[in-house]
């Protein structure tokens, strides 16, 4: 989509500034030579007319006669009834729109309002860019909006213009008095046309506004009826709460000429920081109860990421340094959403949402509040060595697939042990956006474990479709298309909001069990009636026996016994083995002459129950 930006003013130079930043084909044209970067216009998909509203026509009229394509006009004036009709004359497809924001804007905090929709493509794309940023989007019709304009600009534009004709600068102020002087000097640095227009389009509601004022003039005599028009308006404009944060920023005045001064306008912005943060965290407690209401998790990654790079584009500073601020900024947040229901304490865990290792939390924890979703077992050990979470939920082993190598892998590495055990009985469904047959179904996405559990039903019934992997059954479900079929539960099948084709399809019918380990960071104070442990042995014939025969002579039962490469040398082993015993001292220390290494990852139980919202420490 090529973009002409026609008349690279305020306005015209923000919207250019925004779809570049978008990665959109943009260029501008301008009378003005210093600002003009085509002679050609004839070859543009999408023409947004920026310039002032007395040039709309000239303007339209140049389009008309210059243009090849049928490209869309977007509308962008300030008065509609002036603008719109404008276009319609000129035969094009157009967008209205009226940005409420000036070019200093913060999109993501501004409003657009949409007069005259259009049905083409380049319209949708358009709001949509301007959605993604976050702009709140009203429709209002042509006579509503220059209606409700004439009072939201008209008025304040008048009041403004008004007090500017009596300020004076006395060398010392008041913060309401310096909050206006620079609202109507924002005014009045902006092209006096579109204001003439603006309060032409507000001549009924201005002339209603003076007779106003001079009733209020006369009223204003007497004490009484002063008292009572001051209380019935303080009835009709009740809400003060944030006005104090709104006016500290006028008090800031740029030229600053000593130490002093300077130091107080930085306590200035200091105070208007912390007040904003702490404004940020009532707002996202707020979220928080809907996320409890939804069953989402405090955390969300996804959308910290997305708004972690959307300051460091904006920001002129470091911005790997801007990004650390952000980061405390979220960790404070979290911890107070995180307080708000006494949540002491996180889990990691594989996710996403409705992922085998998320229907284990939830019936451990009873609440996906405390969750932490990772996106691999050895993400999941290290945040629980870092402390970004206390506990972790990792599979070890499948009734089917057997050991979950990677888990086993990860354990050797990180500084974590086990303190309990817990089982899932897995019921895999074979899934889809809508029901589609079979013989239709041209791709299978999921786990490997999962895959490699229902492989009699693939090769049964599906022998035609091509398997691709995913790492995690559930994120098999963003994938889907219309041609193919996920392997997942029911639960994230109801999560994803997607069709259960068949049930129960993995091998074993009757006993499709996982287990789970409950770990956290290391304190070698485990107890439990199972122990698991790592241990090497010297390379030669007998030296595994040997450390067998101790457990055997005590009649402890091997739960488990899996050897790993050391990843040090070819051939050499790393023993894990679960012990049904809770190995005592004298037990490790015999163990501890027949290994050349030997490292106990925990000794636990089974358990039902994490408590992460009463839990201390
Ligand atoms: N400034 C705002 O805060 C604001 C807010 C909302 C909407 N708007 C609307 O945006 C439009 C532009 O306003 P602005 O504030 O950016 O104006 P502006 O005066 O800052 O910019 C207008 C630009 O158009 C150029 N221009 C003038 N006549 C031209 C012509 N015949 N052909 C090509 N270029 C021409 C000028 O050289 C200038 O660069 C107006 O319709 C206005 O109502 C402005
Ligand atoms: O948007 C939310 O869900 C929030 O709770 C806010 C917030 C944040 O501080 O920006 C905090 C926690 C989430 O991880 C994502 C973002």
């Amino acid at each position: 989509m090529k973009i002409l930006i026609y008349g690279v003013g305020k306005m015209g130079s923000f919207f250019k500034d925004f779809f570049i930043q978008r990665q959109y084909f943009v260029k501008g044209f301008d009378v003005d030579p210093s600002k003009n970067e085509v002679e050609d216009i004839s070859d543009f998909d999408v023409i947004f007319v920026c310039t002032p509203m007395g040039q709309i026509k000239k303007a339209l009229e140049h389009i008309k006669k210059d243009t090849r394509k049928n490209p869309l006009l977007v509308d962008v004036a300030s008065v509609k009834g002036f603008s719109v009709p404008l276009f319609k004359e000129s035969g094009f497809d157009f967008l209205s729109v009226h940005p409420l924001f000036g070019d200093e804007a913060n999109v993501s905090l501004s409003h657009l309002i949409i007069v005259e929709e259009s049905q083409r493509e380049e319209a949708w794309q358009i709001i949509e860019e301007f959605k993604k940023e976050g702009a709140l989007i009203t429709k209002l019709s042509c006579e509503e909006h220059d209606k409700q304009m004439a009072k939201i600009q008209g008025i304040s534009h008048f009041l403004l213009l008004c007090f500017a004709s009596v300020y004076e600068d006395m060398g010392f102020s008041t913060r309401i008095y310096k909050a206006l002087a620079k609202l109507a000097a924002r005014v009045l640095k902006e092209n006096w046309e579109m204001y003439h227009l603006i309060q032409k389009n507000a001549e009924e509601h201005r002339k209603q506004f003076v007779e106003k004022i001079l009733e209020f003039n006369k009223a204003f005599e007497d004490k009484t009826m002063f008292e009572k028009i001051f209380l019935d308006l303080r009835n009709k404009l009740n809400d003060s709460a944030f006005s104090g944060l709104m006016l500290e920023l006028s008090k800031l005045n740029e030229d600053y000429s000593n130490l002093q001064e300077m130091r107080y306008a930085i306590s200035v912005i200091d105070e208007v920081i912390l007040r904003l943060i702490e404004k940020r965290v009532e707002i996202a407690k707020k979220i928080a109860i809907k996320k409890m209401e939804l069953q989402e998790t405090i955390e969300n990654t996804e959308v910290e990421e997305e708004k972690l790079a959307k300051i460091a584009r904006k920001t002129k500073l470091n911005s790997w340094e801007v990004e650390k601020i952000f980061r405390q900024i979220m960790d404070v947040t979290k911890a107070e959403e995180y307080s708000l229901f006494g949540i002491k304490k996180t889990i990691a865990l594989i996710g996403p949402k409705g992922s085998f290792s998320d229907e284990v939390a939830v019936k451990l924890v009873g609440s996906r509040l405390p969750l932490k979703y990772y996106t691999n077992v050895e993400e999941v050990m290290k945040a629980v060595e870092n402390k970004e979470a206390d506990y972790g939920i990792v599979p070890i082993e499948n009734t089917i697939g057997g050991t979950v190598i990677p888990t086993l892998d990860a354990l050797m590495l990180h500084d974590v042990e086990v303190f309990g055990e817990t089982k899932l009985e897995v019921n895999h469904c074979l899934v889809a956006k809508k029901p589609i047959d079979f013989k239709n179904i041209k791709y299978i996405y999921s786990h490997p474990q999962a895959v490699s559990q229902c492989m009699n039903f693939i090769t049964n019934y599906l022998p035609h479709a091509e398997i691709r992997y995913t790492s995690s059954t559930s994120d098999a479900a963003k994938v889907l298309d219309d041609f193919s079929a996920a392997i997942m539960s029911e639960n994230a099948a109801k999560l994803n909001k997607l069709q259960v084709l068949r049930k129960g399809i993995q091998d074993l019918q009757e006993r499709n069990i996982t287990r789970f380990y409950l770990i956290r960071k290391r304190t070698g104070n485990t107890v439990g009636k199972i122990t698991s442990l790592f241990f090497a042995v010297e390379n030669k014939p007998g030296a595994l026996k040997k450390v067998l025969d101790i457990f055997y002579a005590k009649g402890f039962n091997l739960r488990k016994l899996e050897s790993r490469p050391s990843k040090i040398l070819p051939g050499d082993y790393v023993f894990f083995t679960e012990v049904e015993a809770n190995l005592s001292d004298e037990d490790i220390k015999e163990l501890r002459q027949l290994t050349t290494f030997y490292r106990i990852v925990g000794r636990f139980d089974e358990i039902s129950k994490l408590d992460a919202f009463s839990l201390e420490g």
